[in-house]
């Protein structure tokens, strides 16, 4: 009997391992250094010995290929668009019956002290800056012990998302987690009660499955104060399994993943409520009044005293950058969240709203490292620009931006934009917004001169960089540069004088742009900006940076 469990088990294991890739692998989308063909059987047997062997010969590469295993394939995903199945209340019960599974209850995350995020944009940069002033009041005080950070999505390696003291976990720690926590769910006993919940055997999907292994590294690597970066919207959202953080904050909300959250703010703003819980206090910043009724009344209805709170005066000598509104609001929502933390952690330590900040704060503030927002890179012919912003609103602020450095800090020369949004139909009109602010915001009305749109495949010969693997996306959209053609299309009606390119990869645009160099006038220098994706901006860091992009 045990036997022949064991072994549908393995088979089971193995189906569950090779469906998606046959789904969904394409010339494209392999991720290794070898021909399409070649690579999928290499990943499938890579993935069929992460399965199998035991956890020490287990690498961070096995570990990366089991994780994209676990992506909801694009033709999944499609389909349940179709059928209107969005995630829903059944998430939560789902992931506490995996993390029970992994040997936790609701109770031992109390240990964790989370910090708790959730909003439209600046969730991440609200986090790091939380991260970065615990890590320094733990330099000086020796409080917290240990600093966890768990935020998405990565930027050049899977790791990035789970950090101690503000560091990636190493590869090694990486892989001995994974795998813990991916035979533990394996081995989930088939008496397991809750199996009506999720199957035995199971493992839940990317994101969520690396928030129930971030648990897993916190609480055995002994972190006592971790901070949650929300992966979309709140209620249902995977880390929502904390039943007491020590505080949440929810960033400024806008518009985005409409499908799962609903079209209006107010709808958005009902999900990110959801992360507020009785007993720990909550804050915010100023929001549009639709958002900020609907924050209200969820505050009161969960008898929670949500503090809605202006930019905070004592940010007036902290030098934050990007000097701009909306990070001030992240960082007034992170003194906040690290003082709330702080009053738990800390007997001696109560905030002092009258006082200068403490030299911990001023340091984790202005020291902060966030990359790929709003970050400068200067090389022989070009100076990058690079920026993720990928909403109308924000990609208008990295244009003002980019403007900015260009007409103050820098020699002349050409603009140059490399572009890409994957996947969002709607991310053409990205693009007036984008044109029409660079030009504004130019003293002499000088737009972008070479335009290149690619996709986010890393490299041009061997494809994605494994942590960059994507099965969600049309595979077919890439081969034929569905979306590149559509923007290149746009881009020519919107502005007829630029030279507008299409290329297959992340790796060619910055050739060109290199390439562009070599046409300069004396002193200037190509003024490219990256922008319009996360993982193109990871995509392109890594090709600048090579290993050191970490
Ligand atoms: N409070 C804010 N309001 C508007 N835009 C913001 C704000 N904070 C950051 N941004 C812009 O959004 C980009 C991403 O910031 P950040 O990583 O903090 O957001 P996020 O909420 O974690 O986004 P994601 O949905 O990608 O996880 C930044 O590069 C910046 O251009
Ligand atoms: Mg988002
Ligand atoms: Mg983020």
């Amino acid at each position: 009997l045990t036997v022949t469990a064991a072994a549908s088990k393995t088979t089971t294991l193995l189906l569950r391992l090779l469906q998606p890739l046959t789904l969904t692998l394409s010339p494209p989308l392999a991720p290794t250094l070898t021909s399409a063909s070649t690579s999928s059987k290499r990943m499938m047997a890579s993935q069929a010995t992460a399965a199998t062997s035991t956890s020490t010969s287990r690498t961070y590469n096995d570990a990366i290929d089991a994780l994209n295993s676990l992506q909801t394939p694009f033709a999944v995903i499609e389909a349940r668009r179709k059928a209107g199945i969005k995630p829903g209340a059944t998430s939560i019960q789902e992931m506490r019956t995996y993390l029970a599974r992994i040997g936790y209850s609701g109770h031992d995350l109390d240990r964790l002290n989370i910090v708790h995020v959730a909003g439209t944009k600046g969730k991440g940069s609200t986090c790091a800056f939380v991260d970065s002033v615990l890590s320094r009041y733990h330099k000086a005080h020796g409080l917290p012990r240990r600093v966890g950070l768990f935020t998405s999505p990565h930027l050049v390696a899977v790791r990035e998302r789970i950090r101690i003291d503000s560091a990636p976990i190493s590869e090694e720690l990486f892989a001995r987690y994974f795998f813990d926590v991916w035979d533990r769910l394996a081995a989930s006993p088939a008496t397991d009660t809750d199996t009506d919940v999720v199957p035995p055997g199971s493992r839940p999907i990317y994101s969520r499955y690396l928030t129930l292994m971030s648990y897993h590294v916190f609480l055995s690597e002994g972190v006592d104060a971790a901070v949650y970066e929300t992966g979309i919207g709140g209620e249902y959202d995977a880390t929502n399994v904390v039943e007491r953080p020590v505080a949440s904050g929810i960033s400024t909300l806008g518009i985005d993943h409409v499908y799962v959250l609903g079209d209006t703010v107010d709808k958005i703003a009902w999900h990110k409520a959801g992360i507020m819980k009785p007993g720990s206090p909550a804050f915010t910043i100023e929001q549009v009044p639709a958002a900020a009724k609907v924050l209200r009344d969820r505050a009161v209805e969960k008898s929670v005293d949500l503090k809605v709170l202006d930019i905070d005066p004592r940010l007036a000598p902290v030098k934050i950058r990007p000097d701009a509104n909306f990070q001030k609001k992240n960082a007034t929502l992170a003194i906040a969240l690290a003082e709330a933390a702080l009053s738990k952690l800390d007997p001696s330590f109560s905030p002092k709203p009258d006082s200068p900040l403490p030299q911990e704060f001023v340091d984790g503030l202005e020291q902060v490292v966030w990359r790929g927002r709003c970050e400068v890179k200067e090389e022989a012919g070009v100076a990058w620009h690079v920026d993720g912003a990928h909403t109308v609103d924000s990609l208008k602020m990295a244009a003002r931006w980019f403007v900015e450095e260009c007409v103050e800090r820098r020699k002349p020369g050409p603009k140059v934009l490399i572009f890409n949004q994957q996947g969002r139909a709607e991310a053409v009109g990205f693009l007036d917004g984008l044109c029409n602010t660079v030009r504004g915001a130019d003293p002499d009305g000088v737009g972008f001169k070479h335009v290149i749109f690619c996709t986010n495949v890393t490299y041009a010969q061997t494809g994605y960089k494994r942590d960059f693997v994507n099965h969600q996306i049309n595979p077919k959209d890439i081969e034929k540069l569905t979306a590149q053609h559509a923007f290149a299309e746009r881009w020519s009606a919107l502005d007829p004088s630029a030279n507008v390119m299409v290329v297959p990869s992340i790796e060619e645009a910055i050739t060109k742009a290199r390439n562009l160099a070599e046409t300069l006038e004396d002193g200037e220098k190509v003024q490219a900006l990256i922008t319009g994706s996360l993982h193109l901006v990871g995509g392109a860091l890594q090709i600048l940076e090579g290993a050191d992009a970490l």
